[in-house]
């Protein structure tokens, strides 16, 4: 198997701040890999090192099996959090020459930009300058500043922020359909539908430090299931005083309910038997988003 990116047990120091402490992951050819954290737990920095922007002061990164060099700057392409697109120059003349700036030659490039502007439904941005776009269209052309030369390995920071849901859609098809074609994606975003849509691994970062790391799936797995959605032909009163539910909550043809051990979901079930007719009962999994809460919610910086 291929691992075009290796990070291995890297950290870096800013003075006395440790923004990243022996961080170490490997991204798969068509893979998007989920890098998460709250704010200030290291995925720039992180993404930064990747990208060959500043580099560590301890570990390796390895891109296609070797260290850093120069050719890795057109195999590469970065989206980051803040955009960088000067407001006043024509779309197509920056976009044009960071692509040229990438080894692409001048005709491919204009080729390439016209094809994503079609894609992305704004075939007429061409001649616009930045300022008179939207910032979710704004977000559209720094994407397209991202992957135009057509890299091999992206790295996509908040890619979707700022995005009307009918956009969110579209670079997500995007960013699936890069995958497919067999891209290497580290991905980092704060809303975790997207990284329990897109990523199969994950590596969650909380102060610099790697606190949870692996298959998403086995991680969720490995959390216990303390939540349990019940509906019944007709309305089941007291469930608040089944032992072991911490919460009920009505919704929509039933409930949810919060249990403290497993044996609790038991007794909801046989309670409700007892009671009504039982249309569904579920235990479920915990969300990425409960996870991430458990893990990180309550340490906010
Ligand atoms: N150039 C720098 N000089 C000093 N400290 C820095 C520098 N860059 C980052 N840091 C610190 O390192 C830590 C990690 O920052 P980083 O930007 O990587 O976090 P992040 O996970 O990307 O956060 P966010 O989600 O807010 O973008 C923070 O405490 C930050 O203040």
């Amino acid at each position: 198997m291929t691992h075009p990116l290796i990070v291995q047990d890297v950290t870096k120091q800013y003075g006395d701040k440790t923004a990243v402490n022996r961080i170490g992951l490997q991204v798969k050819q068509g893979e998007i890999y989920g890098l998460l954290g709250a704010n200030g737990a290291g995925k720039t920095t992180t993404m930064r090192m990747v990208l060959g922007l500043i580099y560590p002061d301890e570990g390796n990164i390895l891109w296609n099996g070797q260290g850093y060099r120069e050719e890795l700057r057109s195999l590469m392409g970065y989206l980051p959090e803040e955009r960088g697109l000067y407001p006043k120059v024509k779309i197509s003349e920056q976009i044009l020459y960071l692509a040229e700036l990438k080894g692409m030659k001048r005709r491919d490039a204009e080729h390439s930009l016209k094809m994503w502007l079609e894609r992305f439904e704004v075939p007429d941005y061409y001649n616009r300058k930045v300022e008179e776009l939207s910032k979710g269209n704004q977000q559209k052309i720094q994407f397209i500043a991202a992957i135009i030369h057509n890299p091999e390995i992206l790295i996509l920071d908040e890619a979707f922020s700022g995005l009307d849901p009918v956009n969110v859609e579209l670079l997500k098809k995007t960013v699936k359909g890069l995958r497919d074609e067999g891209k290497t994606i580290l991905f980092s975003s704060h809303r975790m539908e997207h990284v329990e849509e897109l990523c199969q691994n994950i590596c969650m970062l909380h102060r610099s430090n790697t606190i949870l790391q692996g298959n998403l799936k086995d991680i969720k797995a490995s959390f216990p299931k303390e939540r349990v959605v019940l509906e019944t032909a007709t309305s089941v009163e007291g469930l608040e005083k089944v032992l072991g539910v911490t919460s009920v909550n009505e919704r929509l043809n039933g409930y949810e309910l919060r249990i403290a051990n497993p044996e609790a979901a038991q007794r909801i079930l046989q309670y409700a038997m007892e009671r009504s007719t039982v249309q569904r009962f579920q235990i479920m999994e915990p969300t990425l988003n409960e996870i991430f809460i458990q893990k990180v919610g309550s340490q906010h910086e």
